[in-house]
């Protein structure tokens, strides 16, 4: 469905210079897949996704999707995917049915045609009950329903959605999602989607594409990266940074511990069993006289993911936010 060789874009920057936002993806989905591109803010998916959707021409190499070539046929390609891009596409002035009725004639359904598609989707999406409102009126987690309906008026076998739950609450979050995935079923679509949330890409997606600075850094299925972050961090707080680079450079090579890392003050280890590597990592640290002064576990979180697999903090690499509890794991220049 969707195959890229050295796809690549790159932006012009204020001095004059070139910003690669895209480097170098080889990508190939398969007909039904589900993808998640996973990322922190300004890796690229964005611009992954509107190269693939061809609403960007790639700056060097090139991407067949549905069969087409984005550049030289793109027309073709928009016939085969439906788009639902970042923040709200709906229109503000007409209801939603209306919205809907005027998408379907954009892809060239007769008035009763599209008519008939709107009411399916409203219907899909639970929408009957809006379907007068003018969006405006609608809340954050409807307007989005409303979106993916648009995006789904062609009855695309392809579908590119591009954070499609930013801004929203998280039980809005998981009904969007619900909806997806019926949707999914039902069809067999191909979707991909991009997202900040692992729990997103753990619940919609059979495989997960990773993207830091423009490149792939990995790709499975969310089983990869749940192993990857299997087990609890725990994080020791010592009394000055000092202590915390010996302390680091002692839990490096400790048996219980996986990876450790230091920053500022707190040293972060990666084990297998937080409950009973805690006491053992404390009394290691006091037997080689560095003081704890406070001590937690914790499950993983995407940060410490997303650490792991690219030695980037997630909150370091961008102005990250998840809602999640918890707290970056460290410096890159830290890591163990
Ligand atoms: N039109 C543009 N002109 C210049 N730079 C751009 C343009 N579009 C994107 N960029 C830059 O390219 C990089 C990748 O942006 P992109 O929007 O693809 O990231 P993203 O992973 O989707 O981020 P987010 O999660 O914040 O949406 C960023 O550094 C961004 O500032």
């Amino acid at each position: 469905m969707i195959s890229t060789d050295g796809l690549s874009r790159s932006f012009r920057t204020p001095d004059g210079g070139e910003f690669p936002a895209v480097r170098d993806i080889d990508l190939s989905v398969a007909r039904g897949e589900s993808v998640a591109v996973l990322g922190p803010n300004g890796a690229g998916k964005s611009t992954l996704m509107r190269m693939l959707s061809t609403l960007l021409p790639p700056t060097r190499g090139s991407a067949r999707v549905a069969g087409f070539d984005v550049s030289s046929q793109s027309r073709f390609v928009r016939e085969h995917i439906g788009y639902v891009g970042q923040g709200s596409g709906a229109g503000h002035h007409q209801r939603a049915v209306d919205e809907l009725v005027t998408q379907g004639r954009i892809h060239g359904l007769s008035r009763a045609a599209a008519r008939g598609r709107a009411a399916e989707l409203l219907s899909l999406l639970q929408l009957e009950p809006l379907a007068r409102r003018k969006t405006q009126a609608m809340s954050g987690g409807q307007r989005r329903r409303l979106d993916l309906a648009l995006g789904l008026v062609n009855l695309p076998p392809l579908l590119f959605l591009d954070e499609p739950t930013t801004g929203l609450d998280p039980q809005s979050r998981g009904h969007l999602w619900d909806h997806v995935v019926r949707i999914r079923q039902k069809t067999g679509m191909t979707i991909v989607f991009t997202t900040h949330y692992l729990e997103e890409a753990d619940h919609a997606a059979d495989r997960v594409v990773v993207v830091d600075r423009g490149r792939i850094v990995a790709d499975g299925p969310p089983e990869l990266l749940k192993q990857r972050s299997a087990g609890h961090t725990v994080t020791l707080a010592v009394p000055d940074p000092v202590a915390a680079r010996r302390l680091q450079a002692l839990l490096a090579t400790a048996d219980r511990v996986r990876a450790a890392t230091a920053h500022g003050t707190a040293v972060t280890a990666k084990v297998d069993d937080g409950r009973t590597a805690l006491p053992a990592l404390i009394t290691a640290a006091r037997d080689h006289g560095i003081d704890v002064v406070a001590a937690e576990t914790r499950t993983p979180t995407l940060d410490d993911v997303f650490l792991e697999l690219t030695g980037w903090s997630l909150r370091e690499a961008g102005a990250f936010s998840t809602g999640e509890a918890g707290q970056s794991s460290g410096a890159q220049e830290d890591s163990a």
